[in-house]
């Protein structure tokens, strides 16, 4: 490269950086005065420093602690409203849900998705497509099979995969990923796949790709001047070159499903939508194929992580209460025996197995501040203005983690959940691990069927045992935004 052209690069790169600052400066001048409460930021950077020190859940509980239940803080040039308390989240996120149901811009999904599917959309194409998907999966018995039956053939081969390694010291997490997502194969594409299939393979592997370098890259990638600087400091290009991989993976199994079509057998998720484009034709409303891939993929990013997460906390705390686990078992035992796999129908007469996990919910605390919602316009809330466009946190964490709920919430304790007569007694309700409002997880009932089946069939198997006797693996998470569980072993011994 000569002189001349490096200068030019070099005007460039700082005519880039100028133009940003100017972005930054005056987009932060344009807020309204009586904007959510929050600490003193610097110029151009806002509070960044102080959301990259130390951990973020115990950061936002202090600034709720200083500035109140609705606060702000100031991410460069962007706003982020932070809600918290039971009352605060149902005044805004069920009664006035119309207002705080929108997500934020984000250009990835607007680039790769052009801002369909469910996850990242909002106004009228979020509620036409949560409808149909909604309805789909609740009225799924494609092929003649019910969502139980297909999470049971998983389970079946889960647990055949955890007994080959014959009690011997192993990680869970990955085999837990590919059986959920295995799931969502059954469901969307028809039917499951070997572990080891060479497709089911490279879509896990990006999928697991796209959410390790969302992690990293954090919220700064979402700042509107991020995908301008030189190289691909915050995963941008890479994101969007994954997401384009798993999107052909997932057109390629749309357009077999167009060759293979017939409406009075449906198969699956895609047959259900192209019933839909074909009544309806390609370009209206919602039944485009760019939604429908869009829709595929928030199945999987939606169950995938979350749900072997939660799974993986589950088998952590067992490891730590062993009495627990033995209650457990013996419950399965009573109700189910030894010779069937349990079903939903059993769930009733399970309460301490239900008290356990609604337990785990609120401990694993996975997504503390839920996933973002947005401000589509300016939104008065009890005197302060939320300017459009700013980011909305649903504090999760403030009900789960709130003492005049959940006495000594630091402590792992099924037996809270549970009255004198041995039943549930409404405290489970305020577990709002999915979130609430018409925005709450699409998945939360296959999520559950998922959790209960996994989870009381390994019990009914298998005693679940630390990799060394008497050293307990760590119960920290990894920093960030969600909470996942830190690597380790353990040994999964038939009974
Ligand atoms: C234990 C497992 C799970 C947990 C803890 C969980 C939690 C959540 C949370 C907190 C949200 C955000 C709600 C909000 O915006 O306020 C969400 C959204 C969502 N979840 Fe789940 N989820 C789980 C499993 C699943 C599964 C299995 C699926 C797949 C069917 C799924 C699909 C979705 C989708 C599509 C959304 C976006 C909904 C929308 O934007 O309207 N989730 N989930």
């Amino acid at each position: 490269m000569d002189l001349g052209s490096l200068l030019d690069l070099n005007t460039v790169l700082v005519a880039i950086v100028v133009i940003l600052l100017i972005c930054l400066v005056s987009r932060s001048l344009q807020w309204p005065a009586n904007i959510p409460p929050g600490p003193p930021g610097y110029p151009l950077l806002g509070n960044l420093l102080l959301l990259r020190q130390g951990n973020i859940l115990d950061t936002f509980r202090n600034l709720r602690k200083q500035h109140g239940d609705v606060f702000s803080v100031k991410v460069g040039p962007s706003l982020t409203v932070v809600f918290n308390g039971i009352d605060i989240l149902k005044e805004a996120f069920i009664k006035r849900a119309d207002e705080f149901s929108g997500r934020p811009y984000r250009y990835i999904s607007e680039k790769v998705f052009e801002g369909k599917g469910i996850g990242s959309s909002s106004g009228e194409h979020w509620k036409l497509t949560r409808k149909f998907s909604s309805k789909t999966l609740r009225e799924f018995g494609f092929g003649g099979r019910s969502l139980e039956s297909r999470v049971k053939e998983e389970t079946a081969s889960y647990l055949d995969s955890i007994e080959q390694h014959n009690g011997c010291p192993f990680d869970i997490k990955p085999l837990t990923v590919l059986a959920v997502s295995n799931v969502t194969c059954s469901i969307a594409f028809g039917n499951r796949f070997e572990y080891t299939d060479a497709r089911f393979k490279r879509l896990t592997s990006l999928f697991a790709d796209n959410f390790r370098l969302t992690v990293e890259s954090g919220a700064v990638r979402n700042l509107p001047g991020a995908r301008y600087l030189p190289g691909d400091m915050f995963n941008i290009k890479k994101l969007i070159s994954n997401y384009n991989d798993i999107k052909e993976c997932i057109d390629e199994q749309i357009n077999e499903h167009r060759t293979k079509f017939d409406e009075d057998n449906q198969r699956d998720f895609i047959d259900a939508f192209l019933t839909e484009q074909n009544k309806r034709g390609k370009d209206e409303q919602i039944f485009e194929d760019i939604n429908l891939s869009a829709i595929i993929i928030n199945l999987f990013l939606g169950g995938t992580v979350t749900l072997s997460g939660i799974f993986v906390w589950a088998i952590l705390y067992l490891l730590h209460n062993k009495n627990i686990q033995d209650k457990l078992r013996k419950e399965i035992e009573s109700v189910v025996g030894t010779s069937r796999l349990p079903s939903l129908a059993d769930k009733p007469a399970l309460p301490y197995n239900e008290a356990f996990m609604t337990e785990v919910h609120r401990m694993a605390n996975f997504a503390p501040f839920s996933v973002p919602h947005g401000a589509t316009k300016d939104i008065q809330f009890r005197g302060m203005t939320i300017p459009s466009g700013s980011m909305i946190l649903v504090s999760l964490d403030s009900v789960m983690n709130d003492p005049n709920i959940f006495e000594n919430p630091d402590t792992f304790n099924p037996d809270r959940y549970l009255g004198q007569d041995g039943q549930l007694n409404g405290k489970e309700r305020n577990v709002i691990s999915f979130s609430l409002g018409p925005r709450t997880c699409l998945g939360e009932s296959l999520a559950r069927l998922k959790l209960f089946t996994l989870m009381t069939s390994l019990l009914q198997r298998f005693e679940i045992l630390p990799e060394v006797p008497d050293q307990l693996p760590s119960l920290e998470s990894i920093p960030g935004l969600t909470r996942a569980p830190k690597d380790f072993k353990c040994r999964i011994v038939k009974i």
